[in-house]
């Protein structure tokens, strides 16, 4: 299947935040563009099984989730790296914005869900991925872009310009406790 042009896309945000420098440093085959409302049908959830288990609630769950980032203002940048000879999607990533009262309301991106498809790794997707969302993320005016990943990772964020800083705590809910109730 041909590759969809953006201008007949619902995107998450103006495709003119991502850099031209990094379209362009793009292998021809590929194209990277904010995610598209469509895009349940391209493969999304399947290029993020390579980070983690996914639970897929069906298409309808999916695009509704779509429009809960896409009505938070300046906020969610998720992005998609489309192979042009199939329209499917090989590698994903999102950074998204926290709004500070520190550092005189300072704003902090988040980069978040890096995933390239296993066939495609090592092509500098990953790569093409993080300087799209830490340029997205210095555009909007954030201080700084941060990220948690696991050890096996470290070298991967370092050849990207990231140093280590400090460690990550997690503490996961029960499933019991984590029912809404306000
Ligand atoms: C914030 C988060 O989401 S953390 C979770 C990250 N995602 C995952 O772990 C999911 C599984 N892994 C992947 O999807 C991919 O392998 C990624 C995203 C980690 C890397 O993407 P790729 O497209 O394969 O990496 P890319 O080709 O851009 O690599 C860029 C450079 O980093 C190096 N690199 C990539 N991964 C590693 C690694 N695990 N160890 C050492 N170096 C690495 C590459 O060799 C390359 O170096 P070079 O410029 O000297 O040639």
């Amino acid at each position: 299947m041909p590759l969809t042009p953006d201008t007949e896309l619902e995107l998450l945000f103006a495709p003119e935040l991502i850099p031209l420098d990094v379209k362009l440093s793009l292998h021809s085959d590929l194209h990277i563009r904010p995610l598209a409302s469509t895009d349940y049908r391209r493969g999304h959830l399947d290029v993020l099984r390579v980070l983690t288990v996914v639970s897929d609630l069906g298409e309808e769950a999916w695009v509704e989730q779509f429009h809960r980032q896409r009505t938070c203002p300046d906020t969610y940048y998720t992005l998609v790296v489309v192979d042009k000879t199939t329209d499917t999607i090989v590698g994903v990533g999102c950074v998204f914005i926290e709004r500070k009262f520190l550092r005189g309301n300072g704003i902090v991106g988040h980069i978040e869900d890096i995933a390239v498809d296993e066939k495609q790794q090592g092509k500098k997707i990953g790569l093409r991925i993080i300087n799209a969302l830490t340029a997205i993320s210095e555009r909007k005016g954030c201080y700084k872009t941060i990220l948690n990943c696991s050890d096996k990772n470290i070298p991967f964020y370092e050849k990207c310009g990231f140093e280590k800083k400090e460690n990550e705590m997690a503490k996961y809910a029960s499933e019991r406790s984590r029912t809404p109730r306000l």
